[in-house]
């Protein structure tokens, strides 16, 4: 059988559901500082997290796992070399795997890791709209950014992300206030999600995490992607009505997405 279920054929209900029933294995390379977090959004959902960028042992890994994901975020060239190990191998055995180059517009260094990995085939590429213009090759002027942060709407870089698509096969998705999603030709829009997102550091990266889960159940990477964003944008919404601050709100997030109904993530999807 195999270890992906592409069991997902209709909305971000049903990705959730999947993710939910199946419990996919996804294999993280992160950041030190996304770690935590992301490991537990993955387990609020029902997905299983590892956390594993030992050269060692990654392409071992790979072959146990539902998906993969990349994130540039605190590389060390050791790391470097292992992820790339993983991402070959995630093709060679058709392992979905997401990428997300983490402040890729800051130094020369974050830009030419995030660059050869954007050319190994990745399934989907995960980043703020700086990100995406710089990765898509825009200058340091146009891509803006501070440091791992954003200065830009999703919007603003809708033809870089484009060719950005376009020129590594992946779909790219582009996170703000409203997020876009584009293969290079379609385009998806998702409006869910709360400023407080932006005020826990490693949301971003975890959503990345949580697009590695929804590409596992999820054939279509448009959807895969798209429902990845619903679903934290939801369970920020609802995150935000409880909590106090980013303190609060980084657990109400947790408990959000534990609880959140398959059937009623349809009906607050906003998909403009
Ligand atoms: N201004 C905003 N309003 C509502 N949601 C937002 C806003 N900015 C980002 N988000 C949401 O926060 C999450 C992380 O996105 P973003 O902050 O762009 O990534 P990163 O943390 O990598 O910079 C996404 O789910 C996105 O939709
Ligand atoms: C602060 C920081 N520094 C290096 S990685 C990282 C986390 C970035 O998280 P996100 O991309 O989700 O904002
Ligand atoms: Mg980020």
């Amino acid at each position: 059988m195999s270890k992906q279920s592409f069991l997902a054929d209709q909305g971000p209900g049903a990705t959730l559901a999947a993710i939910r029933d199946t419990g996919p294995l996804v294999q993280n390379i992160t950041n030190f500082v996304a770690m935590d977090l992301a490991a537990n959004l993955l387990l609020s959902v029902g997905a299983s997290p590892a956390m594993a960028h030992a050269g060692e042992e990654v392409e071992e890994f790979v072959t146990l796992a539902s998906a993969l994901t990349i994130n540039t975020g605190t590389f060390t060239s050791d790391w470097l070399e292992a992820a790339v190990a993983a991402a070959a191998q995630a093709v060679a055995t058709g392992t979905p795997w997401v990428l997300d180059p983490v402040g890729c517009g800051a130094t020369k260094f974050r830009l030419a890791n995030a660059s050869r990995l954007a050319k190994m085939r990745p399934t989907i590429i995960r980043g703020n709209a700086s990100e995406i213009a710089a990765l898509s090759g825009a200058s340091a002027q146009d891509s803006g950014g501070k440091g791992v942060d954003s200065t830009l709407a999703a919007d603003a870089v809708l033809e870089q992300a484009r060719r950005l698509a376009l020129n590594s096969g992946a779909v790219v998705a582009v996170t703000g206030e409203v997020d876009l999603v584009t293969d290079g030709d379609a385009v998806l829009r998702v409006a869910n999600g709360h400023m407080l997102l932006t005020r826990v550091t490693a949301a971003g990266c975890a959503l990345t995490a949580l697009t590695g889960a929804a590409a596992a159940v999820c054939k279509d990477p448009m959807r895969a992607a798209r429902d990845a964003l619903v679903i934290m944008g939801v369970a920020g919404e609802r995150a935000a009505a409880v909590a106090r601050g980013p303190g609060s709100f980084r657990v109400a997030l947790l408990d959000a997405l534990y609880n959140l109904e398959s059937a009623q993530l349809d009906e607050e999807a906003r998909l403009p």
